[in-house]
Order: structure tokens, then C-alpha cells, then sequence
């Protein structure tokens, strides 16, 4: 791809399968006037790999990385970077867009990107992910919202990590169960590679959503049910993705509505709220 004054320049931070995702599809010209720059993986061989297909520097650090001459920051490597990355991001006059929404559960944390981002006159993206309806959500915010509860039910490998992590016998899960219930803080703390969604879905709503995982050992997709009641209607969404195969804990349609969210950056016509 030719780089021209139009080029939008991009910098990613974490090279597995959504960062590779969004690299191909600036490559194939399915996001338009982009390029990637820069990439960055804590993982040098995965870096190596991204700058293969796209040509981009390979930096060493998040700090290498926020000074090259970029847009737009592509955080999607993991909840503990954000912080680094979108800080730094922004103080380095980049626009950034955050994957690993689960930090941001933190008010503080997002209240001060806020700021930052208001201060230097950039902006943090937030892409719906893997979950729809926040179009909807975002207008029924304007009335009272008085519920919010998703239920996600993924298959056992999509979880795996996390249940191993929190004492769970994964070969003695034979049928359906309810492996967490609670709020979305404690959710997004115990299952952080699986359930950011929770937290974008309380960040639309402003309102704190009642999660339920469930680990189904028959299911063979990614589902989210998403219930909203408010004064001036009830919302009920389901979404049924199919997960990465490089990467089951992750759903294609959050890979798909980063790409979707960068190349409507410079679209004229906006559609939905
Ligand atoms: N907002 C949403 O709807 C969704 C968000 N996610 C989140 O997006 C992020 C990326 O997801 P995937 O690409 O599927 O994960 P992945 O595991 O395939 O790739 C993450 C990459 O980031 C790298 N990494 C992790 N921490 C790093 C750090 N501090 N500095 C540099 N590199 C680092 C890893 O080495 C890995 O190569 C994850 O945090 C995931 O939980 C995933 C699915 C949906
Ligand atoms: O990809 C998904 O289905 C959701 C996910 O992992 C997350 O929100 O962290």
C-alpha cells in the first residue's frame, strides 16, 4: 500500500489474534488508507511475524512505540496494559483504541484517561466487541435504567484458564454449569480474558451489570445474552459467535468490530446512535 498525507497510521500493542486480525485486514484493504507501523508483543516472536506481514517496526517497549509517528494506539493485548498503553498513548498525542476494555471496570482508571484524553484533545475508542446492541443502549441511557444482566455461556475451552486458575476440576465438568455469579467487578477480576464485555456493556449503560458465566461442555460458540430494562423500553440482545481457532477464549466478532470500528473512522455517513 502506498503511504500518502491521508494515511491513517497505526501503532498495535499485543500481536495475537485480534492484532493480527486487524493487521490483515489494513493489509487485504479491507480498512482503507491505513498502514500499519509499529507493532509491539511483550513476545518478540509474535511481533516478528506481525512485521512480517505488514512491514511495520518492531519496537521494544510501549514507550518505542507511542513516540513513532502513528494516529491511533490498537491496545489489544491484555487488561493489565492499558494502563500503560493508553496513558502513554495519549501523552504521546495518539488517539487509542482499548480491546481489553475489562480495565477500565476501574473508575478511577477510566476517569482519568477521560481526562488525559479530553486535555490533549485526542480520543479513546471503545469498540462494541463481542456483544451487540450498545447503539440502542446508548439511547436508552437518556431514560432510567434500572436492570442490566449478561449471561455468557461458553464451551470449556474457552474458559479453561480461568477456571484452572480458580480451582475448578475442568475434566469433571460433564454437563451446563453456572461457574460465576455476581457483579461485573468481581466478574471481570476472576475471568479477565473472557468477560470484558461485561464491562463495556456497565461503561454504555452506566450502569453495573449483574454477569453469569456459565461453562457448557456441548457448546461450540461463544454466546451473550444481554438483558436492559429501562423507562423507555427493555433491551434483550443474544449474540452467538464463533470463536477464534488460534484463540477460543475470543470471539471473531470482536476482531470483526475493531476492523469495522477503524475503517468507519474515516467514513463520512455514521449510522447507528
Ligand atoms: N472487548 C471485547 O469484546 C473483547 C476483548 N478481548 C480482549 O482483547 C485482548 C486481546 O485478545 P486476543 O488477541 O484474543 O488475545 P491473544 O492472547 O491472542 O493476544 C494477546 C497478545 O498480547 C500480548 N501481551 C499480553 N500482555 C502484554 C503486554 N503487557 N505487553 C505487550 N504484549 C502483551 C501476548 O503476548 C499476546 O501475543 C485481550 O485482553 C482479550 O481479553 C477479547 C475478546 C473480546
Ligand atoms: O470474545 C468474547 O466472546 C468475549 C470475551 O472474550 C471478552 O469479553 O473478554
Amino acid at each position: 500500500m502506498e503511504v500518502n498525507t491521508t494515511m491513517y497510521k497505526i501503532g498495535i500493542v499485543g500481536c495475537g489474534v485480534i492484532g493480527s486480525f486487524i493487521s490483515k485486514k489494513v493489509v487485504d484493504g479491507t480498512i482503507k488508507n491505513a498502514k500499519i507501523i509499529a507493532v509491539y508483543d511483550r513476545n518478540l516472536e509474535k511481533s516478528k511475524k506481525l512485521s512480517e506481514l505488514t512491514g511495520a517496526k518492531i519496537c521494544n517497549s510501549i514507550d518505542e512505540l507511542v513516540k513513532e509517528n502513528l494516529d491511533l494506539v490498537v491496545e489489544c493485548a491484555s487488561v493489565k496494559a492499558v494502563e500503560e498503553v493508553a496513558t502513554k498513548s495519549l501523552i504521546n498525542n495518539k488517539d487509542v483504541l482499548i480491546m481489553s476494555v475489562g480495565a477500565l471496570v476501574d473508575k478511577d482508571l477510566f476517569l482519568k484517561l477521560k481526562k488525559l484524553a479530553k486535555k490533549v484533545s485526542r480520543k479513546i475508542y471503545i469498540p462494541s466487541g463481542a456483544i451487540g446492541g450498545l447503539d440502542a443502549i446508548k439511547a436508552l441511557r437518556l431514560g432510567e435504567i434500572y436492570k442490566v444482566v449478561l449471561k455468557t455461556v461458553k464451551p470449556i475451552k474457552a474458559l479453561e484458564d480461568s477456571l484452572k486458575n480458580l480451582g475448578y476440576d475442568i475434566s469433571s465438568i460433564k454437563n451446563p454449569i453456572v461457574v460465576f455469579e455476581g457483579d461485573v467487578f468481581e466478574a471481570i477480576k476472576k475471568f479477565p480474558m473472557n468477560i470484558n464485555v461485561s464491562v463495556t456493556l456497565s461503561i454504555v449503560s452506566e450502569y453495573p451489570a449483574k454477569v453469569i458465566i456459565v461453562a457448557d461442555p456441548n457448546a461450540k460458540l461463544n454466546r451473550h445474552e444481554i438483558l436492559v430494562e429501562s423507562s423507555i423500553g427493555k433491551l434483550k440482545v443474544c449474540v452467538e459467535n464463533v470463536p477464534f481457532e488460534e484463540n477460543p477464549k475470543t470471539s471473531a466478532l470482536a476482531a470483526y468490530s475493531a476492523v469495522r470500528l477503524i475503517r468507519d473512522l474515516s467514513e463520512s455517513v455514521k449510522i447507528g446512535t
